[in-house]
């Protein structure tokens, strides 16, 4: 039986004793594209940092490879949620992917060496954007500086990639870009991401996570109203509803034109 590269059990998260994630159980397997949506405020991004490490769960687990989170470590590359980043930072692009170079044995070195540079150029190659390498982070677009990002994610080999909204800050043609790029990534790497867009969810994520505090996951679908009629039938989705489509996407699906 295949083992699951992360397993959560039972898991519980209060910040000063207010619950905001509730007996949450979720198996991500490798090959996955899970997409989790839900209302603002819902607990996605604190259930990403607790799979990444960067929180500890109240109450539960997080097993990665059927082991204890401190036992064994599965490489997760993380894009964060869009911030506003310091564009008067003078960083290059290649300079931004070489933060996400982690080597333990160099970890009180100063610069970097020949190793980690080919590793990030290669990593800039692979999302398409090695002209851009020497650019100010300034000087690139929002898709552009979302994919340095990514760069930055897959520098380390990751088995999973968990990105928190990433296409806030694309426009609807680099969206598209940006999800065939996902989609391919996804042929080597489990992905786990964070999104409001459920017209791309569904056309590109093999499966949902509806949170909302506490979670409904929906293994399959193959269609954009299969993915309406999970939400239909979800618990959480009235909240769900009203973040993720706009009135005019309730009312083409009302008239069974998609
Ligand atoms: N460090 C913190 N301390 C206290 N409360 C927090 C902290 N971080 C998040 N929260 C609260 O936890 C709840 C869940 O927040 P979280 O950021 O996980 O939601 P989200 O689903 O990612 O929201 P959004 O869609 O707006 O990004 C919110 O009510 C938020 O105010």
């Amino acid at each position: 039986m295949q083992v699951p590269l992360i397993e959560i059990r039972d898991l519980c998260h209060s910040y000063q004793n207010q619950e905001v994630l509730h007996h949450i159980n979720l198996e991500v397997y490798h090959g996955d594209f899970i997409s989790i949506i839900g209302p603002n405020g819902g607990g996605k991004t604190t259930l990403l940092k607790l799979i990444i490490g960067l929180l500890k769960p109240t109450r539960g687990e997080i097993l990665i490879k059927g082991q204890p989170f401190d036992k064994e470590r599965a490489t997760i590359g993380y894009v964060p949620q869009y911030i506003n980043h310091n564009l008067n930072f003078p960083a290059t692009a290649l300079d931004v992917v070489l933060m996400g170079c982690h080597r333990p044995a160099r970890r009180f070195k100063l610069g970097h060496c020949k190793k980690d540079r080919e590793a990030a150029q290669l990593s800039l190659e692979k999302i398409g954007i090695e002209n851009c390498a020497e650019k100010k982070i300034r000087d690139l677009s929002g898709g552009q500086r979302q994919r340095v990002l990514i760069a930055r994610a897959l520098v380390s080999e990751p088995e999973l990639l968990v990105l928190d909204e990433p296409t806030a800050s694309i426009d609807t043609k680099g969206q598209t870009d940006f999800y065939n790029l996902l989609q391919e990534l996804n042929k080597d790497i489990t992905i786990l991401m964070v999104s409001h867009d459920l017209l791309m969810i569904s056309s590109y994520a093999k499966s949902i996570a509806c949170l909302n505090k506490g979670l409904s996951y929906h293994p399959t679908f193959t269609s954009f109203n299969d993915v309406l009629n999970a939400f239909y039938s979800c618990s959480v989705k009235n909240s769900c509803l009203s973040t993720t489509l706009s009135q005019e996407h309730l009312q083409i699906h009302q008239k069974g034109s998609l």
